[in-house]
């Protein structure tokens, strides 16, 4: 009997690495997992090898469509996705409806209220797969670098975080779609991935494009490569961070010598966090250069201003951050 097509069968073996790792770590132990699906044929191929791989795995697979509602017909688009996904021999099927709305670009807003319907419509415990792909992960890496949005965004997304998975960040999108044909699977196209407005969609069709052009190829699976560098870079830093803020902390504040004299790379990090903990949120870099010349450049200057009405300011060779009372 002739295996199944080349394409299926790298979705499929996408996802179970993607399990294998995940199960010793707990978290299949509710035995549910959650597929999310846009109908696209990322997300549809990934439905279709979730079928597959839990069967052999004895896994309830659960299929959660997020109606966004921002499009006329969208309804219809959920329905005959979760029609699909029924059909595919899911255990359940939920559409959920959201509303759209909140700071920032119509894109972020959707985002956001997705991720929130996901997790909260997910089995308890269970981990929701995405269909992000190769090309998602070049994408975001490209747009990290150009609105310099630091290390973090430039490390793109992690295949496994709970919980959230992304078995299919190593396979190309040609693939899917490939996968989507073999099976007789007829994924909807989102008429937004042609519609230049938005940012992503230019940088699919015409910067990527451009850039394999003049590097002669390779490049999304250079990009993605480079993500996974930087997210090893990262999280050694982070770690490393972590065990200095307990050595510079002295109860709520930082001994600013001591943290002077770490690597910028360590001082910031361990001020962020330490901030974060303070509730300081939408700290910039031209903040964090502020707080750093409290330590390097330290000559009596004034606090440095946060969002929040906090100030951060240096008091007796220790770093601490008050609210100043308002006079009058
Ligand atoms: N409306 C939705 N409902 C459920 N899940 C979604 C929805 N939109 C996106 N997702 C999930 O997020 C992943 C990434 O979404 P993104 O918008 O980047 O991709 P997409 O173009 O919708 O991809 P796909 O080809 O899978 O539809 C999807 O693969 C899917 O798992």
């Amino acid at each position: 009997m002739a295996g199944p097509h080349p394409a299926v069968a790298a979705v499929r073996t996408a996802l179970s690495r993607l399990l294998d790792e995940a199960e010793p770590a707990g978290h299949l132990t509710t035995g549910a997992v959650a597929v999310a699906c846009s109908g696209g044929a990322d997300s549809l191929a990934l439905a279709a090898a979730a079928t597959h791989v839990a069967r052999h795995r004895r896994l309830t697979v659960h299929g959660l469509v997020v109606d966004h509602r921002l499009q006329p017909g969208s309804a219809e688009v959920a329905a005959r996705t979760a029609t699909q996904l029924r059909a595919l021999g899911f255990d359940s099927v939920r559409v959920i409806e959201v509303e759209v709305t909140g700071p920032g670009g119509i894109e972020a807003a959707a985002r956001r209220a997705r991720y929130a319907a996901l997790d909260g419509a997910r089995p308890p415990g269970a981990l929701v797969l995405l269909g992000h792909t190769l090309d998602d992960q070049a994408e975001t890496v490209l747009l990290g670098l150009g609105r310099g949005s630091g290390p973090r965004s430039v490390a793109g997304m992690r295949p496994l975080d709970p919980p959230w998975a992304r078995p299919l960040l190593g396979l190309r999108r040609e693939t899917t779609t490939a996968a989507c044909a073999a099976l007789g699977l007829r994924p909807w196209v989102d008429p937004h991935n042609a519609d230049p407005r938005f940012t992503r969609v230019r940088l699919r069709t015409e910067v990527l494009p451009l850039l394999e052009e003049v590097l002669r190829g390779g490049v999304a699976e250079a990009l993605a490569r480079t993500a996974a560098q930087l997210r090893e870079d990262c999280d050694a830093l982070d770690r490393l961070a972590t065990d200095l803020t307990e050595r510079v902390r002295v109860d709520e504040e930082l001994d600013a010598a001591a943290l002077g004299a770490a690597p910028a790379a360590l001082r910031r990090r361990v001020l962020r966090r330490w901030l974060g903990f303070r509730g300081v949120s939408g700290l910039t870099d031209h903040h964090l250069r502020r707080i750093d010349a409290l330590m390097g450049s330290w000559r009596g200057q004034g606090g440095v201003a946060l969002p929040g009405g906090l100030v951060v300011r240096r008091t007796h060779g220790r770093l601490q951050v008050d609210r100043p009372q308002h006079r009058g």
